[in-house]
Order: structure tokens, then C-alpha cells, then sequence
């Protein structure tokens, strides 16, 4: 449409299912019937494989692609270390981990012609990236499409859009993501990404940790929360567009850049379980209390990264989505909590049911491990007094990386213009109301 800044993504097809034996080729007779290595792969395209687990890994939960591909990623000149910008990785030893209740307003404006990556802006996390253990919290505010490719050694990134449109390209294929929905591209995996609109915010996890993947069920059954048919992952396409392409390399910790003769999005065809994938938050199936009580908020999970110890995630990915609240006799916002979990907490739109301000989209807030949080003043207020008719929760979209250790912050989060001065002042004036 003239006039329209937005570029569309139209005619995007997708493979769903996560954790699928996914297959898909760009060009008809590309994909290798019977073996993954044929001593000539078809269409005179190189075999390769991609590996997200040790080749070791129980079969349950072994990742790796096959990717049939114009060059193999082998042809390459030599990576030299480029600019990291604001992106930092774990282990974060440049401040002390902070006790406080912390919060933040959205990133400034970024300067014109900042790509996605260049836009990317570490708050912190925990862990080692070299050990594959942990998390960062990122958040990413650019105005112009990245023209580079981009891959991450150190771990997989959950994007999480706050604001504006993306279209991955990757070598998989083209993702369309849009607030409210996330992506998650695996460890290794190269991208880069287009902006539909004019500009793009929002959030990253950047797990070293074992790969995402849906939480068990338990009683709750053979359905619910994030169905594994709503994820998408692409179907092939490729590029065969000539160099010079940069590509930029996350490897423990550093940005290393090479400048490639070709594209490295030129994948003709693929099969394979380590694939990207992309999920509208609202298909979540919200499962909550149809009594009484809140119940915690791990029913919310969408995503877990489990660690060596069962039931404690190195992260979990939370979603709070739309939901009906029914509880009779009961606080129904969140309640009074410390966590031994940390809590980084983001918000894609609206307002979330524990703050009546404050905590805006874009912004975010960090209860890090067994810090006092909750309802705010006004929201305890509110929420002590309400009439308990079913209540329709519709007004917003939270989510929160949740994970088993601390999150340090980096010396620009700690020291940021816009890190809220006075977060602690929402618990005020929660005067004692005991009667003996
Ligand atoms: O702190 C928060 O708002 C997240 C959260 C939500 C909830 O419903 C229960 C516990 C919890 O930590
Ligand atoms: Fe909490």
C-alpha cells in the first residue's frame, strides 16, 4: 500500500510442531532421499551438519539439523574481533549482584541507523557462557534492518518484540514476528533481522543453558500451556546473493566479524529438530485456579531450560496472558512473595495485574534472588476490597525470565538514566492494619 511505512511479510508458509523431525526444501529433489551424506548431495549442494547437543545427548533430547546447503559454512575467511557495542555476556563480574527492587523505563531512541544487533543492550544475568550454564537479559531498540548476519555460539536467543514487526531471515528460512508472539532462534544458527516497521524494541533471553523445551505437564494432562503444534518453524529459502556480507560471530563473549564472499543464508533445504521457531503468546493456554488462591505463577511457564538439579530451571520463559479470574475469598492479584528463584520481569503491552503503575511496556523490573516484592500500595488497596465476581484479566501481556541463580547487573544497567530512582516507594504506606 503506498504510503504505508509497513513492509509486509506475505505469503510466509510454516511447519509446526515443536521438537519435530522437521523437513523442508526451497527447490524440489534438493533434500537427499534415505541417508543424510550422499557421496554427491542433489543439485550439487554440500551436506552439513549442525549440531545443537553433544552427539552423545539421550535421543529425547538430541538436536541437530542437516542443512543442504549453495557453499558449506566451512568456506570462510578469518574472524577478527569487532565492537560488542552495549552486549555483554556471563560471566558478569563488573558489579556486585544487587539486593534491590530495581526497575526501568523503555531504552532511549537509539541512533539513526542502529541495526537489531548494534541495538542490543545487555541488563545482565548470570551463569558462564563458556560452561554453557545461565542466562542474559537483553533488551534491543533499533530504527533500520540489519544488512549483516548474525550467529550466536554463546547460546539461543528468545526475542521477545515489545514494539514493531521483524522478519527473520535465517538459514531455515523467514520467521514473522510480531509483539505478542517470540522467536526462538537455537544456538548457531544465522539470521539477520529485517524491521517492518519503523523501528523495533523489545526484549532477548540469551540462554547458554540447555535448550529450551516445553515444561512436563504433570496432572495437568496431555494438553495445555504452550501446545507444541502452535510453534512454527520456517519452511526453506535461500539466498544466493554475491558478498561481500558481513557476518558476525557471538563466541564467548566477544563480537568477532568476517566478511564473507557470499551470503550464508543459502540454504536450499534442510531436515532436522535444531530449528528456529515462532510462537503467538496468545495461543497459550492459561490453566489457573477455579477455586481459590493464586496459584504460583509456574503454571504460566511457556518455555523451561532445565539444569542438573530436576524442577529448578536455569530459565524458565513465563507468560502472563489473558485469563479469567475466579477465586472466591481471595487476594487474587499476586501475592507477598521472596523467591529463591530471580524474577526479571518484562512488559509487551498493557498493564500488569500487580502494578497499578510504573511498570511500562518496554520497561522492566528485576526481584532478584529473595528480595521482597508484590502487589504495589495501590493494588493491595484495590485488590483487599474488590468485589469477587469473575473478573476478565485482558488489559495487558507480562512475561518473565525466571531463573535458579542471581542476575548481575552490567555497569550500564546499574548506572542507567533510566533506572527508576525511588522503585521502593511503591511499597509504601502499607501501614500495619493487626488488631489483637
Ligand atoms: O512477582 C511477580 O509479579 C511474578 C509473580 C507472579 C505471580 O502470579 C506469583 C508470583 C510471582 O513471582
Ligand atoms: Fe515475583
Amino acid at each position: 500500500m503506498s504510503g504505508d511505512p509497513r513492509k509486509t511479510a506475505a505469503g510466509l508458509s510454516y511447519l509446526t510442531g515443536f521438537g519435530n523431525e522437521h523437513a523442508s526444501e526451497a527447490v524440489p529433489g534438493a533434500l537427499p532421499e534415505g541417508r543424510n551424506s550422499p557421496q554427491r548431495a542433489p543439485l550439487g549442494l554440500y551436506a552439513e551438519q549442525l549440531s545443537g547437543s553433544a552427539f552423545t545427548e539421550p535421543r529425547a533430547h538430541n538436536r541437530r539439523s542437516w542443512l543442504y546447503r549453495i557453499r558449506p559454512s566451512a568456506a570462510h575467511p578469518a574472524f577478527t574481533r569487532t565492537d560488542n557495542g552495549a552486549l555483554r555476556t556471563a560471566p558478569f563480574t563488573e558489579s556486585v549482584p544487587d539486593p534491590n527492587r530495581l526497575r526501568w523505563n523503555p531504552l532511549p531512541e537509539p541512533p539513526v541507523g542502529t541495526d537489531f544487533l548494534a541495538g542490543l543492550w545487555t541488563l545482565g544475568g548470570n551463569g558462564d557462557a563458556a560452561q554453557r550454564t545461565g542466562m542474559a537479559v537483553h533488551l534491543y531498540h533499533a530504527n533500520s534492518s540489519m544488512e549483516r548476519v548474525f550467529s550466536d555460539a554463546d547460546g539461543e536467543l528468545l526475542i521477545v518484540p515489545e514494539r514493531g514487526g521483524l522478519l527473520l531471515h535465517t538459514e531455515f528460512g523467514r520467521l514473522q514476528v510480531e509483539p505478542a508472539h517470540v522467536a526462538l532462534v537455537p544456538r548457531g544458527v544465522r539470521f539477520r533481522v529485517e524491521l517492518l516497521d519503523e523501528s523495533a524494541r523489545g526484549y532477548v533471553c540469551e540462554n547458554y543453558g540447555a535448550p529450551f523445551r516445553l515444561p512436563d505437564l504433570g496432572p495437568i494432562g496431555a494438553n495445555g500451556l504452550a501446545n507444541a503444534r502452535d510453534f512454527r518453524a520456517p519452511v526453506a529459502a535461500y539466498e544466493e546473493a554475491a558478498g561481500p556480507v558481513e557476518v558476525v560471530n557471538k563466541f564467548c563473549g566477544n563480537l568477532w566479524a568476517a566478511t564473507y564472499d557470499h551470503s550464508p543464508l543459502d540454504v536450499v533445504a534442510w531436515h532436522g529438530n535444531h530449528v528456529p521457531y515462532v510462537y503467538d503468546l496468545r495461543r497459550f493456554n492459561v490453566i489457573g485456579s477455579i477455586s481459590y488462591d493464586h496459584p504460583d505463577p509456574s503454571v504460566f511457564t511457556v518455555l523451561t531450560s532445565p539444569s542438573d538439579t530436576p524442577g529448578l530451571a536455569g530459565v524458565d520463559f513465563v507468560v502472563f496472558a489473558p485469563r479469567w479470574l475466579v477465586g472466591e475469598d481471595t487476594f487474587r492479584p499476586p501475592y507477598f512473595h521472596r523467591n529463591v528463584m530471580s524474577e526479571y520481569m518484562g512488559l509487551i503491552e498493557g498493564a500488569y495485574d500487580a502494578k497499578a503503575e510504573g511498570f511500562v511496556p518496554g520497561g522492566g523490573s528485576l526481584h532478584n534472588m529473595m528480595s521482597a516484592h508484590g502487589p504495589d500500595r495501590e493494588t493491595f488497596d484495590r485488590a483487599s476490597t474488590a468485589e469477587l465476581t469473575p473478573q476478565k484479566i485482558d488489559d495487558g501481556l507480562a512475561f518473565m525470565f525466571e531463573t535458579r541463580w542471581p542476575v548481575t547487573l552490567t555497569p550500564h544497567a546499574a548506572g542507567a538514566d533510566h533506572l527508576q530512582p525511588c522503585y521502593d516507594d511503591v511499597w509504601r504506606g502499607l501501614e500495619p492494619h493487626f488488631r489483637a
